[in-house]
């Protein structure tokens, strides 16, 4: 009789590093799209849909944001894990916002939901994990993808002045200047703090740290170019300044610290980018639909994140900087 084995997780969710001490972001392995077409496999419909997300997470914290600005946070609801990465990765603990099982199955892990999917699936258990509830299945792994399908598909479900036609996030005349930009944006700047802070050699970390402070440099002349104020692409919100947002409000408060991303600080040197970050964040007019981005962050629980990810010294919460964000 042969014996039943007990499977042990494929990935080794704690070794972030390769060999060489160079970070190397996975590729995402759930792509579908949901569809506002009734008769496509995945159909845009009310409390059909969830994200599993946490607080800490940026690439989560992109559809977070997106969620709050179109008005759909009841037609998708978020599903909260906590913020520590454990060897069964992420968990649901009570803790950092999270209920104490996953509401839907049960679950104590955010990697049951990717093994309901798919029990052969060898991937990263990662954050934000869009799931059908009808299916069964994870619809989408892959944040970029996420925010695309939620800029019109589900324009039937929210109100006139919310939709991608009366104010756009991805608007036609912009769309290649945006492609260019998402493009060494997330390169060198968004998975660039993870290049750097996540490298285990030296020679990888300062491989990376280099190029991340030229980008930023070019962001902030970028912002005095014509049209590029006061945001990205100028009189309105665009996705360019959901996914630059989500890694320059981490940037004082944890990449300096915690990554060593420390050559210069946004609030310091970096004068336009710091008039375009606190703009973002303190708004709670109609532009962020109320504050889309300050609600949607949690400074301690991206410090707390990113100290028990990386295990910085001792994994002590750095107290600094005073002010997590300085005022407009
Ligand atoms: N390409 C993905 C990346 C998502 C991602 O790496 N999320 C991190 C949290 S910041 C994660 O869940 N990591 C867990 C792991 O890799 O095991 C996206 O943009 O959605």
């Amino acid at each position: 009789m042969s014996q039943t084995k007990i499977e042990e997780p494929k990935t080794d969710i704690l070794k972030l590093a390769d060999q060489d001490g160079q970070f190397r972001r996975k590729a995402s392995q759930f792509r579908n799209f949901i569809s506002s077409d009734p008769s496509s496999p995945f159909p845009a419909e009310n409390d059909r849909y969830v994200v599993y997300i946490n607080y800490g997470c940026p690439w989560a914290h992109r559809v977070n944001i997106l969620l709050h600005l179109k008005g759909l946070t009841s037609v998708i609801p978020t599903i909260i894990v906590d913020c520590q990465l454990v060897p069964n990765g992420w968990s649901f603990t009570g803790n950092d916002g999270s209920a104490t099982a996953d509401p839907l199955y049960g679950f104590k892990h955010l990697r049951d939901i990717y093994l309901k999917a798919d029990p052969e699936y060898t991937g990263r258990f990662t954050v934000p994990c869009l799931w059908d509830k009808k299916k069964e299945t994870v619809v989408s792994n892959e944040s970029s993808e996420i925010l695309r399908m939620l800029y019109s598909e589900f324009d039937a479900f929210i109100p006139e002045d919310r939709k991608e036609s009366v104010r756009p996030l991805f608007p036609k005349h912009l769309q290649k200047e945006i492609e260019e930009m998402n493009e060494w944006v997330y390169n060198t700047v968004n998975n660039g703090v993870y290049k750097t802070g996540f490298a285990t050699t030296q020679a990888a970390y300062e491989e990376h740290v280099h190029v991340l402070f030229a980008s930023l440099d070019r962001l902030e002349k970028h912002l005095e170019g014509p049209g590029h104020a006061p945001y990205l692409f100028g009189e309105h919100i665009t996705e360019a300044d959901i996914r630059l947002f989500t890694t320059l409000i981490r940037f004082d408060v944890a990449y300096v610290t915690i990554f060593k991303c420390n050559l210069k600080m946004i609030r310091y040197e970096y004068p336009k980018l710091h008039d375009w970050l606190r703009r973002l964040y303190w708004d709670e007019g109609e532009e962020s639909n109320g504050g889309a981005f300050k609600k949607t962050t949690y400074f301690d629980l991206i410090k707390k994140g990113y100290v028990l990810a990386t295990k910085a010294p001792n994994a002590i919460i750095p107290a600094g900087p005073l002010h997590s964000i300085l005022p407009l």
